[in-house]
């Protein structure tokens, strides 16, 4: 069926819907990589987005089970330039067109995404609609508010996954992505997922030995309650780590301010400079917000930085075991030259409890 994306600003692309063929807005954000797209379309940081994909084949490896963040595609929509109906890969279980239509998200190929990737490179990110044939959004309806993307994303009870006996780490939850679990379970931890809107004292109550500030998708000042939580987990020297949202998070719990990039950084080969170390390695990365360097609060310092525009890309606390990072150790999709964070992260949790166990020393 024919249909269009039109942005707010009221440039209109062309195109043919697939999927769900429903009327969708969001926010249209795009992606670099060349593959990954299952992770990247069941990401839940991507709520509320309409994600288009510059590698112009998408779907020419299917779909299958293995390679999914979450359980269900969380974008709002999906934006190609040619969408592949006959995949062809050993795991493959079925098209990609298949699978978004299966779970009620829409599409849109045929779009010159390059020219659309241009256009918000220029202009920044803004909202944008897919509608069909001849119809035409309202434009009131198009830059509405969107729903609270971490409310849908969140775990909505405690959920405490890997080995019962493991070091106990408590993740305060806005939609983690499932590598980052299984990072941390294949440490040997035992991982429990809180709520977002849990506080610190209800964290505390499991004894956690570390804490981890999930991904997430929307703007994290629109998360109070978490700042709150943060500022009183940070008060029990329990080690902590952050990722991109949850590395915002931290950076305001300790009094810095975020602002929104023009058109985020998503993709997999950021590279990023690890200050202390002078090494540079290349990330997966999926965001709007950066921490502002000029308002970085006293007990915080820079570690990393992005090479293609010298944004904050990581963050450590000077007096305690507490660090973030902007961008995805976990990958998925992407290079895995950064999961050796989760190790420090493991490292810095074990030091924390030899030193508890020994108080004398
Ligand atoms: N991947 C994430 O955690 C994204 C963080 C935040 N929603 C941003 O866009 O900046």
């Amino acid at each position: 069926m024919k249909g269009k994306l039109i942005l707010e600003d009221g440039t209109l692309f062309e195109g043919k819907l697939f999927g769900a063929m429903k009327q969708v807005r969001g926010e249209v954000v795009f992606n670099t990589g060349m593959t990954g797209y299952q992770e990247l379309l069941t990401d839940p940081s991507y709520v509320n987005q309409m994600v288009v994909l510059t590698y112009p084949l998408v779907g020419n490896y299917g779909f299958n089970w293995e390679d999914v963040e979450s359980a269900s595609p969380k974008v709002n929509a999906l934006i190609v330039k040619e969408l592949c109906r006959t995949p062809s890969h050993f795991r493959s279980v079925g098209q990609l067109e298949h699978y978004l239509k299966e779970h009620g998200i829409t599409g849109i190929e045929g779009i010159d995404t390059r020219a659309l990737t241009i256009h918000i490179r220029e202009k920044g990110m803004m909202r944008g609609a897919l509608v069909a044939g001849d119809e035409m959004p309202d434009q009131q309806w198009l830059t509405a508010p969107l729903p609270d993307p971490v409310a849908s994303v969140t775990t909505t009870q405690v959920k405490t996954l890997g080995n019962p006996e493991g070091t106990r780490i408590a993740v305060l939850d806005f939609g983690i992505k499932g590598a980052i679990v299984k990072h941390l379970i294949n440490r040997g931890m035992c991982v429990s997922l809180y709520p977002a809107q849990t506080t610190a004292k209800e964290m505390l109550a499991f004894q956690p030995s570390g804490i981890l500030l999930s991904n997430g998708p929307g703007n994290p000042k629109d998360l109070p309650a978490a700042i709150k939580t943060v500022n009183d987990l940070l008060k029990m020297d329990i080690p902590l780590m952050g990722i991109c949202l949850g590395h915002q998070l931290l950076n305001l719990a300790c009094g810095g301010d975020v602002y929104k990039l023009p058109f985020g950084h998503r993709g997999g080969n950021h590279p990023v400079k690890h200050l202390e170390t002078g090494a540079v390695t290349i990330t997966s990365q999926n965001h709007s917000y950066a921490v502002k360097e000029e308002c970085l609060p006293d007990c915080l310092t820079v570690t990393h930085r992005n090479l293609n525009d010298g944004t904050v890309e990581g963050i450590r606390h000077r007096q305690k075991p507490v660090f973030s990072v902007q961008y995805h150790p976990e990958a998925s999709p992407g290079p895995a030259d950064s999961v050796a964070l989760f190790d420090t992260f493991q490292q810095m949790v074990e030091e924390s409890l030899q030193k508890e166990e020994k108080p004398c020393h």
